[in-house]
């Protein structure tokens, strides 16, 4: 922490010249942040996942997990028997929509910036569009045969993955609770973890 931070130099030294504010996130930070600000839009009460393409430096896409557009009486189960009833066959997922959404010709060699690690069908989509970096927070699900197949093809295109640690920008975020029937709003500390997170698996 620069703690001399907008002390203006003047009262420093003398002269009038300011020392310039640190700033609080790194580029992949701020990038990353997009990505969970999106996710805060997603709908599904289990797993919110958001996704920001940068191109040359610039947000060119962004997209969460949602039903297709029009679609609003799908369900959001992740655990009824009947297929049918389960979110699965429905769900666009967040990468899907930040490249669908995109508003540059192409995203070819672009840096995706995600929540979740990709799944086996967006690992094909980021393929076949010519991403060329996913850098992920969470790889809560490193454990099922989708993600490993998706790090399989993600490795074998020479899409470059990067694990981000969770260093956040919560401070931004206010949460807010029911105390006998008032609401109480509660800044989430800086730093505070996301669930799930592993270690890095590269
Ligand atoms: O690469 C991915 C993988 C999953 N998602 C979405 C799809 C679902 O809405 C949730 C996963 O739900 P669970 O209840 O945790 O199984 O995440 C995605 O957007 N991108």
């Amino acid at each position: 922490y620069n703690f001399f931070q907008n002390i203006p130099l003047s009262d420093l030294n003398g002269s009038k010249e300011t020392l310039p504010r640190e700033p609080r996130l790194s580029l992949g930070e701020y990038f990353m942040a997009f990505a969970r600000l999106a996710a805060e839009m997603s709908r599904d009460p289990n797993t919110q996942v958001g996704a920001c393409i940068v191109k040359d430096g610039k947000i060119v896409g962004t997209g969460y997990n949602a039903m297709p557009n029009g679609c609003t009486d799908l369900p959001w189960s992740n655990d009824n028997p009947d297929w049918l009833q389960k979110k699965y066959a429905y769900v666009c997922h967040a990468e899907l929509n930040a490249i669908v959404n995109k508003f540059s010709a192409d995203v070819k060699g672009c840096t995706m910036y995600v929540t979740l690690f990709p799944c086996n069908e967006c690992a094909k989509l980021i393929i076949q569009t010519g991403i060329a970096k996913v850098v992920y927070l969470s790889d809560k699900y490193h454990d099922k045969d989708e993600m490993k197949a998706s790090k399989a093809m993600l490795k074998e295109a020479k899409v470059e993955l990067r694990y981000t640690a969770n260093k956040l920008f919560l401070f931004c975020f206010i949460h807010s609770f029911s105390v006998n029937g008032n609401r109480v709003f509660q800044a989430i500390p800086e730093g505070t973890s996301v669930k799930n997170c592993v270690k890095d698996p590269h």
